[in-house]
């Protein structure tokens, strides 16, 4: 049983049934290499598995850190960056919603996020919107050294002490990182903070189903047994299935066709706004992973119906480089009907009898038709419903087509070189320990640009 269907449909004017064909051997080769652990990178492929292999002394530790959390305070700040909170803030709305905060039952925990910034108003604005609030603090870092959530965290941590004293403060401070090594390992280890591990094999983008993404989720009180069952059945469908019954191979496929006939852009659109968030997780996961050696597609996002009232007009005629991925997502979990009045004098008597999911769907219909008019290829991914098990597939499926995606270009999906340029000359201007022989350099490029 697959919760995703992948569908094709609006690219059969773009892709022809042989370029499929011809590419097959490729496919099966970059699976093998995958699964087989055998392609560049392949120190950090435990995602692949994880799931199914989800060690339940670890579940355990994380349902009690939650439910500490949940009885101690009323506010989780969950400090991290990139991969180390997108996939949570994703799966908060997509479970919940992006109004999880201000829709709580009495006693659950509000969930903000931190450190993914350098702003000074932000974080400050976050520290008055928590206010008198009993707060506890999730800082994750796998490295344990990005500066943004390193710094954050000093002023959540000062913020703490203050609040509850030096040893309260480390009895609210959840620290989720390497099992060994990093500043925040073993400043961990010496203040005392309870601790959860970013396992070695899985890289910080691929992580969302460790307990970087699964305790602010537990926290939230989503269901992880049922999402990390959805990935595991992500496992089952597209690990050896072959191509005529593997979405997410059919997705890859999909995708380096079309870039060799110079669609290099991509837009992952959704029609929710609770989605808006996969699309900032989706497009670090594909961004980091295949956008090396002067390759890769773009990673873009939309979302619909506002986006068409933006930059809808590029899409619909601006340069042809562009293809669309839109997550359609066929059940709501409540729907409304169009209200009806007597004097129709907003002109919309013709929706009466409809649902507003009814309109919002039919315009995914027409704007995929103008769309593929205009000559941007439309790709679907659809689901029934937002639930844990649909999250946990949709995860599987979109990893796993990027690590394919990656192997066919001949890149390594699980490293990041290219981001270590923007921190070297961030640390040789704010004059790091280490930089001294950059940081001149850099100063006097800053007098030139
Ligand atoms: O968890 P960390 O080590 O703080 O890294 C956060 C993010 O920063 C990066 O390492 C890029 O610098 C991402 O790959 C990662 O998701």
């Amino acid at each position: 049983m697959t919760a995703i269907q992948f569908d094709s449909h609006g690219v059969k004017t773009f892709i022809k049934e042989h370029e499929y064909e011809e590419l097959k051997p490729q496919l099966a080769m970059a699976q093998k290499l995958l699964f087989e652990k055998k392609g560049a990178g392949s120190d950090y492929t435990d995602w692949v598995n994880w799931a199914s292999n989800f060690d339940q002394q670890e579940l355990q530790e994380i349902q009690r850190l939650a439910k500490k959390v949940q009885q101690q305070s009323k506010v989780l700040v969950v400090i991290g960056i990139g991969g180390s909170y997108l996939g949570a803030k994703m799966a908060l709305d997509f479970m919940k919603s992006p109004w999880y905060n201000d829709l709580l039952e009495d006693g659950q925990t509000k969930i903000y996020f931190a450190g993914n910034n350098l702003s000074a108003m932000a974080l400050q604005q976050l520290l008055r919107v928590i206010g008198d609030q009993d707060f506890s603090v999730n800082v994750i870092s796998k490295s344990g050294q990005t500066t943004e959530a390193a710094l954050s965290f000093r002023f959540f941590k000062q913020a703490l002490e203050e609040r509850y004293g030096r040893e309260g403060a480390v009895d609210r401070i959840i620290a989720t990182t390497d099992q060994k090594k990093g500043t925040l390992r073993e400043e961990a280890d010496t203040a005392g903070y309870e601790t959860l591990v970013v396992p070695d094999g899985i890289g910080g983008r691929f992580s969302v189903l460790t307990a970087v993404g699964l305790l602010p989720m537990a926290v939230a009180g989503i269901d992880i047994e049922k999402v990390l069952a959805g990935a595991a059945a992500g496992e089952e469908n597209y690990r050896s299935a072959n191509f005529s019954s593997n979405a997410a191979l059919q997705y890859a496929a999909s995708r380096r066709i079309l870039y060799d006939k110079g669609y290099t852009t991509e837009i992952l659109a959704s029609w929710e706004p609770s989605l808006q968030y996969f699309a900032e997780w989706w497009k670090q996961l594909m961004g980091e992973s295949e956008g090396k050696n002067l390759k890769g597609i773009y990673p873009s996002s939309a979302n619909y119906s506002t986006d068409l009232h933006s930059f809808g007009q590029y899409i619909q005629e601006g340069r042809r480089d562009l293809f669309e991925t839109v997550v359609r997502v066929d059940e709501v979990a409540s729907d409304l009907d169009v209200p009806k009045t007597p004097e129709n004098s907003d002109g919309l008597a013709y929706l009466e009898g409809k649902t507003l999911d009814q309109v919002n769907q039919t315009a995914a219909d027409g704007v995929a038709i103008a769309h593929i008019d205009g000559g941007v290829p439309n790709l679907a991914v659809r689901i029934a419903k937002q639930d844990e098990r649909t999250l946990g597939e949709l995860i599987y499926f979109f990893e796993m087509s990027v690590a394919i995606s990656a192997y066919l270009f001949g890149i390594n999906p699980f490293n990041q070189p290219g981001v270590e340029a923007y921190k070297t000359a961030m640390f040789a201007l704010l004059e790091k320990p280490g930089y001294e022989s950059e940081s001149q350099l850099y100063k006097e490029r800053l007098k030139n640009i």
